[in-house]
């Protein structure tokens, strides 16, 4: 038999190997996403698409449904939710199965071995990969702390919080008097509030330390797109893929780390010396040493709390942990503050939202405590309870620009699947979600939802406040997991808002960019789907200049 010419396929041009290689990815992918992967597909439930019927009419829907990502939510919603039904919402990424807001009880209320969240997380973010250390999503514990002494010390960190933001501030947005300067909203944003965050995650110096910082954003970056990308790729495929597309994590977590060590390790040994405690979460003397924050809390725990595995001790594991909190925290939060600046300047001027807003930050700070000691009215504690017209701003920007289009995500671990009470079998294996985006924009739930109405939450009586979720508000979650970190990120966002509407004179502008230039009578840069992200225009800017204090 005579054997294949191999030097055919050495001497192959490089365009007609990768020609080969796409149409070979192809081929696997459209062969698995029709028959091998969607476990939402054996469900029978309908899929949400465009009506067209053409060839390839599943891949198509996939495509359309990821490059129209948010006319698909509006298909699932008016469609099936809005008739108490569930369907898939099938993506290049794989399939959700959306249940209508009534299931949202019911889903929130299985317990973690029938739906996880966590397993949901893990697929979402595909942490196997993505992560420096895996680990660390079982168990949570970073989330642990957020739940219980981020949520307890709040206040406490309060005055910690107003000292670097307005240092960041200051020296982000500048402090002068005199001329203009020009911001990039989200850009400078997410940098003020990644010290911020950062200042009670690590305290200083390390909170103002560029490369830790750089790299804690540049994690957080990399994550949303790594995770992305990978989920394209079958599952079979995804280990090789994740070689060459989680390079720039591995890059940022290697340096976060190599930052971070050498101040874990001095915390460690100072504890190693003051000796045991009976409960070190309690202790503030010879334990911590004056340190109150995010690191020392994770530290102190490992004292007390053990788990058999991952050593929590372990300064890779730490910094891991804080890679993943500060993934959480930071963009999520210059998501909302951009979105909430914007809504204010952009709201029709004869309602005068932000004066409204800086008349309501001076008498709050007016009439806030002395302190003793500075002989200075600090941005703290007792003020927060007061702003609540700009709690109210910021439950308005969070309904209408929501970070996600659907919310309450799990993944069924139940062997063998599960049965909602309405007879909707959800396979092991498969995703599921309620809807956010549409529950937001239903004109039955909101009145008026496409207006900015920044005080509908404490017009005529009503009192929701920012932070509470239910099943028509969906900003934060709903449920036992819902954003545990929403207590703090309300309060710091309220400091920030009347810290910049009270310093700083601020004009929208928009320079190219996504909606180009700023007309100058309200038209507002609007977010826009990237697939399931939301993101902000990148373009989006804003002329600002120093107040002149009298
Ligand atoms: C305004 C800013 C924030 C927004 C809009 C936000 C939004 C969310 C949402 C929607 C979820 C649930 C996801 C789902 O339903 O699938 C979530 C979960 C979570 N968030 Fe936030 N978040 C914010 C700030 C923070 C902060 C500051 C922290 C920590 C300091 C944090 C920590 C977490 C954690 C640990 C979870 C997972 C909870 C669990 O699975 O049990 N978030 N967040």
């Amino acid at each position: 038999m005579d054997l294949p010419d191999l030097s055919v396929i050495t001497d192959t041009h490089p365009v007609a190997l990768f020609i080969s290689g796409f149409l070979g990815f192809l081929s696997i992918y459209i062969f698995y996403s029709s028959f091998v992967s969607a476990t939402a597909r054996h469900t029978g439930l309908p899929w949400v698409s465009n009506k067209r019927r053409w060839f390839l009419s599943r891949l198509r829907t996939r495509i359309w449904t990821t490059r129209y990502y948010g006319d698909a939510l509006k298909v699932a919603y008016d469609e099936y939710a809005k008739h108490d039904r569930p369907c898939v919402l099938a993506g290049m990424d794989g399939d959700t199965i959306l249940l209508p807001q009534s299931a949202i009880p019911w889903v929130v209320a299985q317990p973690d071995s029938v739906l996880s969240v966590n397993g949901s997380h893990k697929h979402v973010l595909q942490t196997g990969y993505t992560f420096p250390r895996r680990e660390v999503m079982d168990p949570t514990v970073h989330f642990d702390v957020v739940r219980s002494e981020l949520t307890r010390q709040l206040l406490t960190v309060t005055p910690e919080v107003c000292d670097e933001l307005a240092a960041a501030v200051d020296e982000i947005w500048g402090t002068s008097t005199k001329k203009w300067a020009f911001v990039k909203v989200f850009d400078s944003l997410t940098r003020i509030i990644a010290r911020v965050n950062n200042r009670v995650f690590v305290g200083l110096p390390l909170c103002r330390d560029e490369k830790y910082i750089e790299n804690a954003t540049g994690f957080a970056e990399d994550i949303a797109w790594s995770s992305t990308i990978l989920r394209l790729f079958p599952g079979l495929l995804r280990p090789l893929a994740a070689r060459f597309v989680t390079k720039a994590n591995h890059k940022h977590a290697q340096e976060f780390t190599q930052i971070l060590t050498p101040e874990i390790q001095r915390r460690q040994q100072i504890l190693d010396e003051a000796g045991p405690a009976d409960d070190a979460t309690e202790d503030s003397g010879a334990h911590t040493q004056g340190k109150n924050d995010f690191l020392q809390w994770l530290l102190t725990r490992s004292l007390t709390k053990s788990h058999s595995k991952p050593d929590e001790t372990n300064p890779d594991i730490i910094a891991a942990r804080l890679l993943h909190i500060n993934f959480a925290s930071v963009h999520t939060t210059s998501f909302i503050a951009s979105n909430a600046l914007l809504d204010i300047l952009a709201a029709p001027t004869d309602q005068k939202i932000p004066e409204k807003l800086e008349a309501e930050a001076h008498e709050a700070m007016d009439n806030a405590e002395l302190d003793s000691d500075s002989n200075v009215r600090s941005w703290a504690r007792d003020i927060l309870p007061k702003m609540k017209y700009l709690d109210s701003a910021l439950r308005e920007s969070s309904r209408k620009a929501s970070i996600i289009g659907v919310g309450v995500n799990h993944k069924v671990v139940a062997k063998g699947g599960v049965t909602t009470p309405d007879g909707t079998f959800l396979p092991e294996g498969s995703l599921v979600a309620v809807h956010s985006w549409g529950v937001h924009n239903d004109g039955d739930v909101y009145d008026e939802p496409d207006k900015y109405r920044p005080f509908r939450y404490v017009e005529g009586g009503a009192a929701e406040q920012f932070t509470a979720t239910s099943t028509t508000y969906l900003g934060f979650g709903h449920g036992r997991h819902a954003c545990p970190g929403r207590f703090f990120a309300a309060n710091e966002l309220k400091l920030l808002l009347a810290y910049l509407l009270v310093n700083y004179e601020i004009q929208m502008v928009m320079e190219g960019g996504v909606g180009g230039v700023w007309n100058g009578k309200g038209y507002r840069p609007e977010c826009d789907w990237l697939g399931p992200m939301h993101v902000f225009p990148d373009g989006a800017k804003l002329r600002i200049r120093r107040k002149v204090v009298e």
